[in-house]
């Protein structure tokens, strides 16, 4: 199977690396400066679940030369979506599917858009990682789960393939039956979790100490249960309780991505995240103070 990744960040660097391990064909495509990166220090993956180094990579910074993809991962940030578009349509032939792994669901529509909904599969990942000065993956908990699933039936098989060649490989695959709740589900959790930590500037297991704490975790995953309802028919009320249960159980010095990326000083994916969730509150009509709020602490902040 040929794999095209467009990203060598946390994300792209860890599953694309696991995936070579396991024998795919994978290129990726970077920047120039992260090609460099590659080129001098490889493709290291420093995991509490097993090192994996990859020497020299195959990475290009044009994907026009390559031919006959089957699956193009998406693992850049919300904030670089339009930027690979084009990329995107440079390597994307009758057979090509597109995977995209960020974080939230507002780059479905433009994808759907630019590429129509048979080519663009469902998928998320759960892991917690970051690059290190040297562009090498840092890995710090057992979680590395990558989900995947149709969300037309004609993507069936393409899936499948994945989840044959994922099988080999020292990564957490999943084929997903129900890709369309997991994405609605993810992006209840991550809105809620990323916002609150990023807001308060904790990791979770601060916030969990205070109950008034929670009563906004719970008023902001509730608030995106109602959306999830409204646009897709999808979540529950015993999605909120998993959701809960999930930040109480994870280590207390656990936080998100967006928490780590506002401590460095990086772009933070708000717009991307609570920003299009509040857009969808507006369109539905659904009072949603506690996401407004959030929203506008982290906008201060950032
Ligand atoms: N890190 C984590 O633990 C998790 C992250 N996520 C989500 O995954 C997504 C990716 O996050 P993460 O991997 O952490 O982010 P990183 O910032 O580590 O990686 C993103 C990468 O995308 C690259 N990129 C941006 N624009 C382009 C472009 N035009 N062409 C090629 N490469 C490009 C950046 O390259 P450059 O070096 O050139 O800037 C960077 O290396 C986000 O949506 C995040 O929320 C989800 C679960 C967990
Ligand atoms: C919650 C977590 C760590 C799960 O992968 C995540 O997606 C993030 O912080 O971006």
């Amino acid at each position: 199977m040929n794999i095209a990744i467009i990203g060598a960040g946390a994300l792209g660097a860890y599953f694309g690396a696991k995936w070579l391990d396991g024998g795919a064909n994978v290129t990726f495509v970077v920047r120039k400066k992260r090609k460099q990166q590659i080129e001098e220090n490889g493709l290291h993956i420093r995991s509490i679940c097993g090192d994996t180094i990859i020497n020299a990579p195959q990475t290009v910074t044009d994907p026009s030369a390559l031919q006959d993809i089957d699956i193009i991962i998406i693992a850049v940030k919300g904030y670089h979506l339009e930027n690979v578009i084009p990329m995107i349509e440079k390597m994307c032939s009758e057979n090509t599917y597109i995977l995209p792994i960020l974080n939230g669901l507002a780059h479905y529509a433009p994808l759907i858009h630019h590429f129509g909904e048979h080519k663009v599969l469902g998928g998320l990942a759960n892991i917690i990682a970051t690059l290190n000065e040297k562009g090498h993956v840092e890995h710090t908990s057992k979680l590395h789960e990558i989900r995947f699933g149709a969300l037309t039936h004609s993507q069936t098989e393409i899936c499948e393939r994945l989840m044959r060649i994922s099988e080999n490989c020292n990564m957490d695959a999943k084929y997903s039956d129900r890709i369309r709740t997991d994405l609605w589900y993810k992006y209840m959790f991550i809105t809620s979790f990323s916002g609150i930590t990023t807001a308060a500037d904790l990791p979770i297991g601060k916030i969990r100490q205070h109950p008034q704490t929670m009563e906004i975790v719970k008023g902001i995953l509730t608030e995106m249960k109602t959306i999830a309802q409204l646009e897709d028919g999808v979540l529950e009320d015993k999605h909120i309780d998993k959701a809960i249960k999930t930040m109480i159980s994870l280590h207390e010095d656990a936080t998100s991505s967006m928490h780590q990326d506002m401590r460095k000083g990086l772009a933070i994916e708000l717009e991307h995240l609570q920003g299009f969730a509040l857009e969808l509150a507006k369109t539905n009509n659904v009072e949603v103070p506690n996401l407004k709020t959030i929203y506008a602490i982290i906008k201060a902040k950032s």
